[in-house]
């Protein structure tokens, strides 16, 4: 049974090491050692054995991992073996363009619905996606049982809209606005920011270690 309690560090690699299993697996390879895996998606090999280890013992010493049945681990652990609907609040610049993308390069995430409050666009289908009018949000949200949703409206509505997500039943938020919104226990939150990961970047190639390391 899946620790609930895995760190966040872990949770986010796991879809990198579930994306180079399905790799391994359709390449015909059946297992792999930690240090092989460490190679090939960069992450050093202590850390994917305590990964690994939050799931209990998935390899074997002198073995390695068994890719199929980590494979299969990992696609239970991550939902991957069901569809799941996501909405999309506010389709303007940033939401029409996760709208054209969305997520083609996976067969378990979709956006099957988004909203707005511009009635040029409500009504209309953009990129096979309705887009429907607010006031019909939470009923549609309830019949496609969408409980993840993402945000891109401007920040001053942020939070308005974050209550009513709320007030319809979202438990997940992927927040591309700037502001940090709050919500209730039980409701989790991913803030996206492009200005942090580029910082975090440029921070990086400024602070080089000039030995190579
Ligand atoms: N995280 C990032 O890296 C990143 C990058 C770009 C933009 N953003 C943020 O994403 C958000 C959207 O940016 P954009 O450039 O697409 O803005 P935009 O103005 O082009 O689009 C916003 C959309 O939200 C709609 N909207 C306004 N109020 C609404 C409400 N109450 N309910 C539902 N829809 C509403 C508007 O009609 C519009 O279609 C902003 O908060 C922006 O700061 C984040």
């Amino acid at each position: 049974m899946v620790n609930a309690k895995i760190p966040r560090a872990t949770a986010k690699r796991l879809p990198i090491y579930y994306r180079y299993l399905g790799i391994l697996y359709n390449s015909g390879k059946k297992r792999i050692s930690s240090t092989e895996l460490a190679e090939a998606v960069k992450v050093d090999s202590a850390t994917i054995r305590r990964d690994f280890s939050y799931f209990g013992a998935l390899g074997k010493r002198g073995y390695g991992y068994d890719v199929k049945s980590l494979l299969d681990f990992f696609k239970k652990t991550l939902n991957q073996d069901k569809l799941t609907n996501v909405g999309l609040i506010g389709v303007g610049n940033l939401g029409h363009a996760l709208l054209n993308y969305n997520f083609h390069g996976s067969n378990n995430v979709r956006i099957s619905a988004a909203f707005d409050i511009d009635d040029r666009i409500t009504g209309t289908i953009q990129s096979g996606v309705p887009i429907y009018p607010m006031s019909e949000m939470k009923e549609q949200l309830v019949q496609q049982q969408i409980e993840v949703v993402i945000l891109t409206v401007p920040s001053p509505v942020a939070q308005r809209v974050t209550d009513e997500l709320v007030a319809a039943g979202v438990k997940g938020i992927l927040n591309f606005t700037p502001l940090r919104v709050t919500v209730q226990d039980g409701v989790r939150i991913q803030n996206v920011d492009l200005t942090n990961e580029l910082q975090t970047l440029i921070y990086f190639l400024n602070h080089v270690d000039q030995s190579g390391e």
